[in-house]
Formats: C-alpha cells, sequence, structure tokens
C-alpha cells in the first residue's frame, strides 16, 4: 500500500541573485512500512526534498509544480493548521542537527511526555502520566540508550551527540508516525554509533512498520537503510528503484560514480575514476543532463535535452544511453 507518492516535483528558491532551480520533475512513491534512502552529493537537493515532503521549506522556497499524497491526502492543499496536525503524528523529521530539534529548556523527560500526550490526543484518551512514563522507558531501551532513568532527567546541552540522536528516535517512535524522515541523522556521529542506529531503525521500521524517508550523502549508507534507492544529482532524479539493483547493477553513470568511491561493496571497484568536478550552480545549471558536464560517457545529445526517466527492469534512470 502507497504511504506518501510524489508526483512531478518542482521546488525553487527565490534569492538575490535569482532563481536556484533546487528540485526538478522528482518522482517517486514509499510504499507502508518501506524506506526510501535519497543520495547525492552535496547541493543535489536532498534536504530540499526531505522539506519539501514535510512542508517546512524556508520562506523564499516556493513549489512550482507537482503534488505530494500522504496517506490519501493532498498535501500542498492543506492549511498551515492541518498541516500541522499531520507532523509529528503522521509525518516526523529529524534534522541534520539533532541538538537544535530539542528544547534546550526543558528535560529530556519533559519532551518525551508531551510526544505522548499529543499522540493520546489524537488517538482520543486521557493523558496518564504513569501509563507515559512507561512507555518512555520501554522505547528508550529499544533505543538502546544505557541508564534511561539518568537520562530522561538531563537537560539536551548534557547528553553527547548519539544520545540525543536516540532522544530524537525515541520520541519519533513515541508519537508513531507513518512516515519518519530523517536527514542525515548520523552523519555527525562516529561510525560504530552511526552503525548502531542505522541497525535500530531499520528493527523500528521492521517491528512497527514505519515508513523511513532517509537522506544521506553516503551511498554505502543508503545502501544499508533504504529498501530502494534515490540518486539525486543538481535537483534532478537520476536513478530509482530496489537497493540491491542501484547497488550491484547501477546504471546512471553518477550512480556509478557515486559507487567507485566505495570499491568494497561495487564490482566498479577500480572501473571508473574517482568522480571529478563539482555539482553545478543551480542558479544556472547546466542545460540537458545536469550531470552532463562530469560524465564520462557524455554524448552530443546530452546538452541538448533532458532525458526522460525511463524504466530498466525494475528500475527508473534519466540517462541517454538508456534511450529517450
Ligand atoms: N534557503 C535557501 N535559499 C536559497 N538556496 C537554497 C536554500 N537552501 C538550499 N538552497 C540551494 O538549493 C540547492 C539544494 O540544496 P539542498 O540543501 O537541498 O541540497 P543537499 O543535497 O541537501 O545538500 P547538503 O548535503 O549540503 O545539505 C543548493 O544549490 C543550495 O545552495
Amino acid at each position: 500500500m502507497v504511504l506518501l507518492e510524489v508526483k512531478d516535483l518542482s521546488v525553487v528558491y527565490r534569492t538575490p541573485f535569482g532563481i536556484v532551480n533546487a528540485l526538478n520533475d522528482v518522482t517517486f512513491s514509499i510504499d507502508k512500512g518501506e524506506s526510501l534512502a535519497v543520495v547525492g552529493e552535496s547541493g543535489s537537493g536532498k534536504s530540499t526534498l526531505a522539506l519539501a515532503v514535510a512542508r517546512l521549506l524556508p520562506p523564499n522556497a516556493r513549489y512550482v509544480s507537482g503534488s505530494i499524497v500522504f496517506d490519501g491526502i493532498d498535501i500542498l492543499r492543506l492549511s498551515s493548521d492541518e498541516m500541522r496536525k499531520i507532523r509529528g503524528t503522521g509525518i516526523f523529521m529529524v534534522f541534520q542537527e539533532p541538538a537544535t530539534s530539542l528544547n534546550p529548556v526543558f528535560k529530556v523527560k519533559d519532551q518525551l511526555m508531551e510526544a505522548v500526550r499529543i499522540r493520546y490526543e489524537r488517538e482520543g484518551n486521557t493523558f496518564d502520566e504513569s501509563k507515559a512514563i512507561n512507555e518512555i522507558m520501554s522505547v528508550l531501551k529499544d533505543v538502546r540508550i544505557p541508564d534511561p532513568e539518568l537520562i530522561i532527567e538531563r537537560y539536551p546541552h548534557q547528553l553527547s551527540g548519539g544520545q540525543i540522536q536516540r532522544v530524537m528516535i525515541a520520541m519519533g517512535l513515541l508519537m508513531r508516525p507513518k512516515l519518519y524522515i530523517a536527514d542525515e541523522p548520523t552523519s555527525a556521529l562516529d561510525v560504530t554509533v552511526q552503525a548502531q542506529i542505522l541497525k535500530l531503525l531499520k528493527d523500528l521500521k521492521n517491528e512497527y512498520g514505519i515508513s523511513i524517508l532517509f537522506i544521506t550523502h553516503d551511498i554505502a549508507v543508503a545502501s544499508i537503510i533504504g529498501d530502494s534507492i534515490m540518486v539525486l544529482y543538481a535537483g534532478q532524479l537520476m536513478e530509482l528503484g530496489p537497493a540491491k539493483n542501484v547497488i550491484y547493477e547501477p546504471r546512471h553513470p553518477y550512480t556509478q560514480a557515486l559507487l567507485s568511491s566505495i570499491p568494497k561493496i561495487s564490482k566498479f571497484e577500480g572501473r571508473l575514476p574517482i568522480i571529478g568536478g563539482s555539482v553545478p550552480n543551480l542558479l544556472n545549471p547546466p542545460p540537458g543532463c545536469r550531470f552532463h558536464p562530469r560524465c564520462p560517457h557524455r554524448m552530443d545529445v546530452c546538452d541538448k535535452v533532458v532525458p526522460n526517466l525511463v524504466k530498466v527492469n525494475n528500475v527508473h534512470v534519466r540517462c541517454h544511453l538508456y534511450g529517450q
């Protein structure tokens, strides 16, 4: 069953220097209980996509086209109040900087209590403090927080990055959203903690049937967390499909280049140079395929015509190598 369906989504930012074309015609869906990892270099539009889905784009952003249907509701048509109700309960988002997601003046316990209270309210139940505390302790154990009794009495600044991240994951679970959006939630953490949190997210996805939209610049991380992977480049969706296909039979030259930087999981070891050049300035994106200036397989057509998204087996790819 489809939970989130995004069609032809384009987003721009207005800036003093002109219009930044951050997302162009992005189409994808996420089923209930499925995870999609979005991967691409810095500036490819990943955060813009996550914020667009949660309707948390900054004021200088504008939806140019497309639709976002969440749980059967076209969320671009909702009022801010209606959207607020969906956020937190239907859609929960953990930001890149987890430290800024918690309120510095309240103890962890109060903030988790509030999350439970919001859910009780949504479900039409009367808030019961002792029941809520039991639930909080049980979820903190699920997220492998050591000494939860001590942690809940602390303020956010008294926690480590890994602890804050786990508290945020716990908060998401207490809210029981249908869609959990995580924007680079592990990138500030050390590798061991990153691996633990990814495993935890996967376990929780399976246990609670939560859908996940996971943003990362690291295709190795994407391959761990994503049932499917979307490769974004300069605001264009380049490849989208089941993780195993994208990782083991990458079709787009950009996906291949991303994979060549982690030879261990790729059969492309040593066959492609590490990707040269950088993501273009989106005030003035390259015409045609936005990857063409860096592409080792560039053809005459590539700087003239935007390739269509074509289906090759069960993967969608936007590249002239695969026809129009
Ligand atoms: N508030 C903003 N105003 C103007 N331009 C913006 C704004 N936020 C992002 N951009 C631009 O939009 C494009 C996409 O940015 P976005 O942050 O979505 O990419 P990203 O892939 O998430 O990158 P990163 O990994 O660095 O966060 C970039 O060119 C960026 O400079």
